[in-house]
């Protein structure tokens, strides 16, 4: 099954419960939620107190993918806000053992990306502790950039590494016309924000999105 997490980085902000709402109706089962430092990615997105916010009017799977430098010192405050699923990047100064042990200590689901130039072979060692994987298809730190489709071979890699129930997101300029790309290569998981939230309606996005996945598979 396909699973479809709209990222939104690419929301309009003044009116976020009502996009998150819209998505939520249309069937999307996660909500990905872009955290960025201005440090280990150059943009500044937004922190745990706006998650906490949208998390009292939504039953979706929160989804937050952290891209910043240390990880570890803001696990609790995001599991304290309702994350489901914690994603942090190889590559971050905190110790990955330390702060999957740390996701998993709060009863959530945790996983490990890598930004297009580091191979998916980083993430086998830690095969027993995650629950997916993220494979960035553009460099994280903004919504709006084109798919690479170099990362492709990685995805397959990291599907025959992992096996076949394991979730594989793949994250960074997916949209309606190239989203089989992934999905052929063996994602489960896809993210898209500006596909979603910059079309003229989020909740139709959704609708195509899904009903036309499903019919491709
Ligand atoms: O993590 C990131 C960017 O760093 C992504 O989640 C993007 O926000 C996806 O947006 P689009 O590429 O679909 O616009």
């Amino acid at each position: 099954m396909i699973l479809l997490a709209p990222s939104i980085l690419s929301a309009d902000f003044s009116r976020l419960g009502e996009e998150v709402s819209a998505v939520e109706a249309a069937g999307a089962q996660y909500l990905h939620i872009d955290v960025m430092d201005g440090h280990f990615v150059p943009n500044i997105s937004f922190g745990a107190p706006v998650m906490k916010s949208i998390r009292k009017m939504s039953q979706m799977v929160f989804d937050v993918h952290l891209m910043i430098s240390d990880p570890l010192r803001y696990i609790d405050d995001f599991a304290a806000a309702g994350a489901d699923i914690i994603t942090f990047h190889i590559g971050c100064s905190s110790d990955i053992d330390e702060t999957l042990d740390k996701i998993k200590s709060h009863n959530i689901k945790c996983g490990l990306a890598v930004n297009p130039d580091i191979p998916a072979e980083r993430l086998f060692p830690y095969r027993d502790k995650i629950d997916m994987a993220l494979i960035m298809s553009v460099f994280a730190g903004f919504g709006g950039q084109s798919y690479i489709d170099g990362v492709n071979a990685k995805i397959q890699a990291a599907r025959t590494f992992f096996g076949p129930d394991f979730d594989i997101e793949v994250d960074g300029g997916i949209n309606l016309t190239n989203k089989t790309v992934p999905i052929a290569n063996g994602a489960n998981v896809l993210v898209a924000g500006t596909a979603i939230f910059g079309a003229q309606s989020p909740k139709e996005a959704v609708c195509s999105f899904l009903n036309e996945t499903e019919i491709d598979n």
